[in-house]
């Protein structure tokens, strides 16, 4: 049993429609959720149950219409568009299934971005850059642009952009979508280290079911309710 000092992402009574021609289209309707700090939790679904609109509602990036999304102590359905954007860069890493690189930065470029928000240097910026490219095994790589990288090393430099800022949550859309089985397997592997050694709480959306293994809980979204749920043995 969860106790309510120990929840950090909480979605209560949460109800979103989307308006498309004229008429309304429920997508989650009186939704809750409760995730404890130092979760890895997997979201399953079919396609259309909205687990990309409950992605969007975690970051910030969109509202609910009625209910709650709180995570720590900040209420995301109270602020404003651009305290949810400060907020965003502050407390919260995003992962993507295509990376969202800029092709036309190195690697250590893309990775430094989040940083520039931050009343840093540039040697306190490079320092910070190096240390997260070594943790996820770019050390070497720094220069390299996207474009001269595989799948797998592209969404290790989307994991050491999400990180390096050092937020105390990850959400993770497909992360693997895009990859291989052991490159899959390899990002899978650093997430459950990121979960486990620095304690990052991780939302991960995936259709696949070995992904959602590693994680601690599998969420089943269905129809506008979670309606499953597995914890793996600790
Ligand atoms: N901005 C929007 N305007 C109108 N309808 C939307 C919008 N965003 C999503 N939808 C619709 O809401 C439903 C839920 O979408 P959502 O992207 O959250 O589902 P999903 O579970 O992430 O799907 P998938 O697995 O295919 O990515 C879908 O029917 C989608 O077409």
């Amino acid at each position: 049993m969860t106790e309510a000092q120990d929840i950090y992402i909480q979605l209560e009574s949460v109800s979103k429609a989307y308006r498309v021609a004229g008429q309304t289209l429920p997508i989650f309707s009186g939704l809750d959720l409760a995730i404890p700090k130092g979760d890895f939790v997997a979201v399953m679904g079919p396609s259309g149950s909205g687990k990309s609109t409950l992605l969007n509602m975690l970051a910030g990036i969109d509202r609910p219409d009625a209910g709650r999304v709180r995570i720590g102590t900040h209420s995301l359905d109270q602020m404003g568009e651009a305290a949810r954007g400060s907020w965003r860069a502050h407390h919260m890493g995003i992962v993507f299934q295509f990376y969202n690189l800029l092709p036309m930065l190195n690697a250590a470029e893309n990775v430094e971005l989040p940083l520039l928000l931050k009343p840093l240097s540039a040697r306190e910026r490079r320092v910070r850059v190096e240390r997260v490219l070594d943790l996820v095994g770019l050390a070497g790589r720094e220069r390299q642009y996207p474009g001269m990288m595989s799948g797998g090393q592209q969404q290790r430099v989307g994991i050491a952009r999400a990180i390096v800022a050092d937020p105390g949550l990850l959400l993770c859309d497909e992360p693997t979508g895009d990859l291989d089985r052991a490159s899959a397997d390899d990002i899978l592997e650093m997430l459950q280290t990121l979960n486990q050694v620095l304690g990052k709480t991780i939302l991960m959306v995936t259709h696949d079911p070995q992904a959602a293994r590693c994680a601690k809980r599998t969420l089943h979204l269905d129809k506008g309710v979670f309606v499953e749920e597995a914890r793996a043995a600790e």
